[in-house]
């Protein structure tokens, strides 16, 4: 059994810990769980855990073990109580290539490297003072959005909301990244081109190593390593070019300042950190898988929810168009402080749909003889928290916890008092722990801006015959779950 990897641990121990492991499902031969598990892991997962271990079961996936937690109780256990036992992540081929080694965060193995890289992001590329510093390229970004959809609204066509935000925050990103120059030679047309046509190795056959029972051929084949390869030489001609670039410039002019893209920021602490020009390439990629796909999914979830609870939709609106002044054409960050109600919409939307159901897979680097209730977890051992159930479970939540009510989150509503900071655990859209996102509140004032603006001139119709029951909520599993169907709505300008 797995169990016999543990060798510090004497016969009479391992037999112990044989009985005091995590509740099961009864499993067949060879598959395990596999069969029990679909293609929208987090929900067939919900109910596994509904009959087999409300808050942690075990389950074994063909050969590989996976502790599958399910109740805030043991979140907590694993995310704070032991975070420093399951603060690690499983390897992967994929990201071994795509993301040199990895020498990313959030692929990297927990160690030293890991500490050092996640330090130097939180305090230089992603703290408050560097996302107030990038507000300005944030409204701008707002600005040309806006634009387009006066044009689809002008010509009364309908907006391809998916694509429309997945471009935004691709150019947004681009432009953290590289500076002012991201759209000259179309680069950010290229470079949402890599992401794009990396995301389905990366989500797809890399979540097939995470989450085996997606693996439709077993064994991760040659032909991964090579499609992987050569997209890895793409980034890295993209990648090199552009830190080259830098590195000229930065000889010609003087120290980093506020303003600067993080380009020129990696550079500024390279020799601090010891970084290599593969660890930038590697930290700049997870700008671009952390950012992207995550905002843009959050934002569209956020207007799909609306779309169905017209009377919400109406709600946020009144709220944005009275605390913006008249002649005001965007809602600006300034605006946003007093908006109680955007941040309940986007808590709610985030309850309902976290980006990432089954956060990213955690590891046990060591065995835990009592995670809850005396139940021993081995080393080794992919951990996955259902975030979504938990979200969604009525033992936490109130009887109405399938249903999109932000008011929930608003004083005097029923979690008035629940953040997504990693403290509260029936709620953990961010994670919490050691590996809690860093990102958090970069992606945050993006979506807050975004969110407002598109409430502030515009009102948002479902195309001809349509309406909110209509709209088809099928997921697709990955890294970041997206929808299956592509929103459709159209934009009219609110009269002045
Ligand atoms: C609203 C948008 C976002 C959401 C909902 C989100 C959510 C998450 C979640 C659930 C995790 C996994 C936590 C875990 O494994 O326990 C994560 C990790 C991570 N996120 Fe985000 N994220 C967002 C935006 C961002 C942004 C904008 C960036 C960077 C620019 C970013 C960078 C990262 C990184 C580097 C990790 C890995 C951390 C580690 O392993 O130490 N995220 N995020």
């Amino acid at each position: 059994t797995f169990l016999s990897g543990n060798h510090q641990r004497t016969r009479k121990q391992q037999q112990d810990d044989h009985h005091r492991l995590p509740p099961s499902p009864p499993a067949l031969p060879v598959l395990g769980h596999l069969h029990l598990v679909g293609s929208v892991p987090h929900v067939s997962l919900r109910s596994l855990a509904k009959n087999h271990g409300h808050d942690i079961m075990l389950l074994r996936l063909g050969a590989m073990p996976v502790i599958v937690v399910s109740s805030p109780r043991a979140a907590e256990a694993v995310l704070r109580t032991h975070d420093h036992v399951f603060a690690s992540r499983p390897h992967s081929v994929v990201a071994e290539v795509v993301l040199y080694g990895p020498s990313d965060i959030g692929f990297a193995p927990y160690g030293e490297y890991w500490r050092q890289a996640r330090k130097l992001v939180t305090t230089h590329l992603l703290s408050v003072k560097r996302i107030q510093a990038f507000h300005l390229a944030r409204e701008e970004e707002v600005r040309r959005v806006m634009g387009q959809i006066s044009e689809a609204a002008a010509a009364g066509a309908a907006v391809n909301v998916g694509e429309l935000l997945g471009s935004f925050t691709n150019d947004l990103a681009c432009r953290a990244v590289m500076g002012e120059s991201f759209r000259s030679e179309g680069r950010n047309k290229l470079f949402r081109q890599l992401v794009v046509d990396t995301s389905p190795l990366l989500g797809g056959f890399n979540v097939e190593e995470f989450f085996p029972f997606l693996a439709r051929f077993g064994v991760i084949s040659k032909v991964v390593r090579t499609k992987s390869e050569r997209l890895r030489r793409r980034w890295d001609e993209l990648l090199d070019r552009l830190i080259q670039d830098h590195e000229d410039e930065a000889s010609a002019s003087a120290a980093a300042s506020d303003s600067d893209d993080f380009i020129h920021v990696l550079l500024s602490v390279r020799q601090e950190y010891g970084l290599t020009r593969e660890h930038m390439k590697a930290i700049l990629l997870d700008v671009f898988f952390g950012a992207i796909d995550t905002e843009a999914s959050v934002l569209e979830y956020a207007m799909v929810e609306l779309m169905r609870r017209p009377d919400a939709m109406k709600k946020l609106q009144a709220e944005v168009r009275a605390t913006v002044p008249k002649e005001q054409e965007l809602v600006s960050e300034a605006d946003l402080s007093s908006m109680a109600y955007l941040r309940a919409v986007i808590k709610e939307s985030l309850r309902l749909h976290p980006v990432a159901p089954l956060l990213a897979p955690h590891l046990s680097m060591s065995s835990c003889d009592d995670v809850v209730d005396g139940v021993v977890v081995p080393a080794g051992v992919r951990v996955l928290v259902n975030v979504w159930a938990i979200g969604r479970d009525p033992r936490f939540w109130d009887d109405d916890a399938e249903a999109f009510v932000p008011e929930r989150f608003l004083d005097g509503g029923g979690a008035a008092d629940v953040s997504f900071r990693g403290t509260d655990f029936q709620y953990l859209p961010f994670g919490a722990g050691r590996r809690m996102c860093p990102g958090m509140n970069f992606g945050l004032a993006t979506v807050e801006l975004m969110l407002a603006n598109l409430m502030h001139r515009f009102d948002w119709e479902l195309p001809a015959g349509k309406t909110g029951r209509d709209i088809d909520m099928s997921e697709v599993f990955g890294l970041v779950v997206h929808r299956k169907k592509k929103l459709l709505v159209v934009p009219k300008l609110q009269a002045s």
